[in-house]
């Protein structure tokens, strides 16, 4: 290995044994990641255990490494959810293999840009039904995003129609991920810091974790096969509704396993990402009133006596950079997902080992001065004059390369959708945290893991017009 004698990329200085094991923080390390920007550069090596550890932190890095070269297109072994839980069957956590190719194939097919439009009157009647329920409830906005996104994925992937969000669909779904979210950070189970311990067996005293695992993996289990066999069953009757499952079957060339686990990836890789950016929608409105009566006034000019549909889109500029500048002031997954590297590399004069875990610091990206003025600025214009804007966060926000995210189509329809949508109806305003205070831009907190969103806050919703809840009640009586 490293027949050029090149050093590993600058990174903190390493502790004997333990190499960088104490030096990656629990909480969001994507903020202390782009704080050693400052220091180590674009590109940070550590070591932790033997496992090398790479963290991209500019948009050129990540497009060279990433995009560029496909000896980046594997992910890393995770031994306790994707072994023990059963977790490397989904798409996003797959290694780079045959299992993987066959799982693209078949997500394009179904997700390709032109196929969205078969799915735009279900996500309107889905964007619909939220409007509904922000009307009748306002203060539950964060339940009626997640039903709203759990709904929607659940009718792409089966056809079957999520009614509440009790719907076992949903509940067994929710209750598979919620272990997997826990220990998505790096040294959260002991097993992937050492991994001879997966040889231990259950009962051994200590292995609890190996007991925990299968009671999870069953719940994970559950989650994909409950609903492929209830598509099955419903295309046996003759009944089922058409979806990517019952797309896939139809085919007759792939197994009924690469089907369960290539459609049980939609819900774990579409829901809480959406979910963040639709929280971000509300908290970034309510503290920026000139921009939300901005975007609101374009809809007005375009959108009268009725709710947003998909044939407004390409008349609401505005809306399309508010977007942007959604997607780029919090980023879902702020370090992306971790890809692996399948041979030894080169980059700018270092040493890169095979197998290394490669992470692309979205957050980095999204706030660095090379690509955007006055980036912790919230402000959709940045994105307004295609001669001057700014890096596009498409490029980045929804990762790179051949792993790049997969449903990105369907969440660009689904977010266009609600966010016009909500914008359309309502006024957003007070932003306050849990305890009643009001949140300034820069006392905004979020969760951490994988998976990020705005902490939960409070928010006034009103409808902008008494007009406005009688065009809802009266587009869902026309609905049924
Ligand atoms: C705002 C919404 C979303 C964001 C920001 C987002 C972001 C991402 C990112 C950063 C990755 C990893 C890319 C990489 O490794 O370089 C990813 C992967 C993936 N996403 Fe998304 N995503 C979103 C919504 C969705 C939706 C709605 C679906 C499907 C219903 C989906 C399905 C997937 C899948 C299957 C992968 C794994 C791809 C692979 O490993 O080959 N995502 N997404």
């Amino acid at each position: 290995a490293n027949p050029r004698r090149l050093p590993y990329p600058p990174g903190p200085k390493p502790e004997p044994i333990i190499g960088n094991a104490r030096h990656i923080p629990a909480h969001s390390s994507w903020l202390q990641y782009t704080d050693w920007k400052k220091v180590h550069g674009d590109i940070i090596h550590m070591e932790a255990l033997g496992t090398h550890i790479l963290v991209l932190n500019s948009y050129k890095a990540s497009r060279d490494l990433l995009e560029l070269k496909s000896a980046y297109a594997d992910r890393p072994v995770s031994w306790m959810i994707g072994e023990l839980m059963g977790w490397a069957r989904i798409a996003s956590s797959c290694r780079y293999n045959e299992t993987w190719r066959k799982y693209r194939k078949l997500i394009h097919t179904a997700m390709h840009k032109g196929a969205m439009a078969q799915y735009h009157s279900g996500l309107e009647r889905n964007a619909r039904e939220c409007l509904s329920q922000l009307l009748s409830s306002p203060e539950k906005f964060y339940e009626h995003l997640r039903l709203f996104t759990g709904r929607t994925t659940i009718m792409f992937t089966y056809g079957i129609r999520v009614e509440t969000f009790e719907d076992k669909y949903i509940t067994n779904a929710e209750a598979a991920i919620e272990p997997a979210a826990r220990l998505a950070y790096p040294g959260a189970a002991f097993v992937d810091i050492f991994p001879p311990l997966r040889h231990v067996p259950s009962w051994f005293p200590g292995a609890a974790f190996k007991r925990n695992a299968k009671i999870w993996r069953k719940m994970a289990d559950r989650m994909v096969e409950e609903p492929f066999y209830r598509v099955k069953d419903d295309m046996a009757a003759g009944v089922a509704v058409p979806s990517f499952t019952s797309n896939c079957l139809e085919t007759g060339e792939y197994s009924d396993a690469d089907i369960t686990w290539c459609a049980g990836s939609m819900y774990a890789a579409g829901v809480d990402t959406m979910i963040s950016t639709f929280m971000s929608l509300f908290l970034t409105m309510a503290m920026f009133p000139e921009i939300q009566r901005k975007a609101q006034a374009e809809i007005d000019s375009v959108i009268k006596n009725r709710l947003p549909e998909f044939e407004d889109r390409g008349k609401l500029p505005y809306v399309e950079c508010l977007i942007k500048e959604l997607h780029r002031w919090h980023p879902p997954t702020p370090l992306g997902i971790p890809h692996a590297l399948t041979e030894d590399d080169y980059y700018e004069g270092y040493y890169i080992p095979k197998g290394s875990i490669v992470m692309s610091n979205i957050w980095a990206i999204s706030r660095d001065e090379a690509n955007y003025k006055n980036p912790m600025r919230f402000s959709p214009e940045r994105f307004e004059n295609p001669e001057t804007a700014e890096l596009d966060p498409l490029k980045y926000v929804f990762g790179f390369g051949r792993r790049a995210c997969a449903g990105i189509h369907l969440a660009d329809a689904t977010v266009f959708i609600l966010v016009t949508s909500i914008l359309a109806s309502f006024d957003i305003s007070e932003p306050r945290d849990e305890s009643g205070d009001v949140i300034a831009p820069e006392s905004i907190k979020y969760t951490t893991g994988l998976i990020s969103r705005p902490e939960m806050f409070k928010c006034k919703i009103r409808p902008r017009a008494s007009a406005t809840a009688s065009l809802i009640r009266a587009t869902m009586e026309e609905q049924g």
